[in-house]
């Protein structure tokens, strides 16, 4: 793959772009601004991963050589440059939308760039960064759509369970962060104790996710499907908690993230137009 869309990570970028859709779906609210919404979250969420890795550039010379940087595929200030570049465009096209969701770009950028510099070394504070902006991904679909309401609530899942996930790949990163010098949840409170808190995170999203079926969100075809995802992520938390190796922590990372597709199949069977196009 081209380094320059590599460095993106395109599959968690279409990811977002899959949020703003679902909102679009949900809502049925289809207009112009749906496109120009998922080519923003698009550029955004590369934006996010190429300054990310820009700052990780030492850390993924020692664990993950492989990535365009620490490969010598793209240069470092190049890295910058092609970042902050995103960052622009995507701010651009976002007030051309509108002041809001322009505000939100921009202080979404800002923050994602102090999550990449700074926070992530932080104790929780840098996994509530990601998870926040990674919600925030919903509502600003939610918010271009006028559906604000209902792309909080899925905001809230995704920043729950993105929490989770964040954790687990903390305890997956402990002894290259350790080296670091980063002050990350499982450094300071072990791994025992990350493990609760990331099953906590992925218990409370999975066990209140019917609710969304029964406050009439979705229909029954959303809770058939989320049966399988709970089953996942109710089998991670128990994983996570019986083994906080390395291997496994990685192995439920993956997990999760198919979880993650799962519920994306849930909330799109689960839509209103599914329920009036097989009458159910
Ligand atoms: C139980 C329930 C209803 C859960 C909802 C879960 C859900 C639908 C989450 C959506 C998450 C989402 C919109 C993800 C977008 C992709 C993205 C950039 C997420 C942030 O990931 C950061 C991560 O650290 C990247 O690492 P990696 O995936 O290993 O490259
Ligand atoms: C707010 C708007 C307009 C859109 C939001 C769009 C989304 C989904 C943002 C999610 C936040 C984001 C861009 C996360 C990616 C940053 C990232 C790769 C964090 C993980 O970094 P590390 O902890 O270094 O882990 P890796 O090993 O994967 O590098
Ligand atoms: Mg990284």
């Amino acid at each position: 793959m081209n380094a320059y869309l590599e460095i993106l990570r395109p599959f968690n970028a279409l990811m977002g772009v899959v949020a703003v859709l679902l909102v679009a779906l949900i809502s049925g609210n289809f207009t112009l601004a749906v496109i120009v919404a998922c080519v923003i979250v698009f550029i955004f969420t590369g934006a996010g991963n190429a300054i990310n890795d820009y700052f990780d550039h030492k850390i993924d010379a020692i664990n993950k050589p492989e990535r365009p940087i620490p490969s010598g595929r793209i240069a470092l200030k190049t890295a910058l440059i092609y970042s902050i570049s995103l960052f622009v465009i995507s701010s651009i096209m976002a007030f051309i939308i509108g002041i809001v969701p322009g505000m939100i770009v921009v202080l979404s950028a800002v923050l994602m760039y102090l999550y990449a510099k700074r926070l992530k070394t932080s104790c929780l504070v840098g996994n509530l960064s990601i998870a926040f902006l990674t919600g925030l991904c919903f509502v600003f679909g939610g918010v271009v759509l006028n559906a604000v309401e209902l792309s909080i609530i899925l905001g809230v899942y995704a920043f729950l369970m993105t929490m989770a996930r964040e954790i687990v790949k903390d305890m997956e990163d402990v002894e290259g962060d350790s080296i670091e010098g980063a002050s990350t949840f499982p450094i300071k409170h072990g791994m025992r104790k990350s493990s609760i808190l990331a099953a906590a995170f992925m218990l409370i999203a999975s066990l209140t996710s019917p609710i969304l079926y029964f406050i009439g969100i979705f229909n029954i075809i959303f809770l058939m499907v989320m049966l399988v995802a709970i089953y996942l992520f109710l089998s991670c938390a128990i994983s996570t908690l019986r083994d906080q190796s390395v291997e496994n922590t990685r192995k439920v990372s993956k997990q999760i993230k198919i979880g993650m597709g799962i519920v994306f199949m849930a909330f799109a069977l689960g839509s209103p137009i599914v329920t009036n196009l097989l009458q159910i």
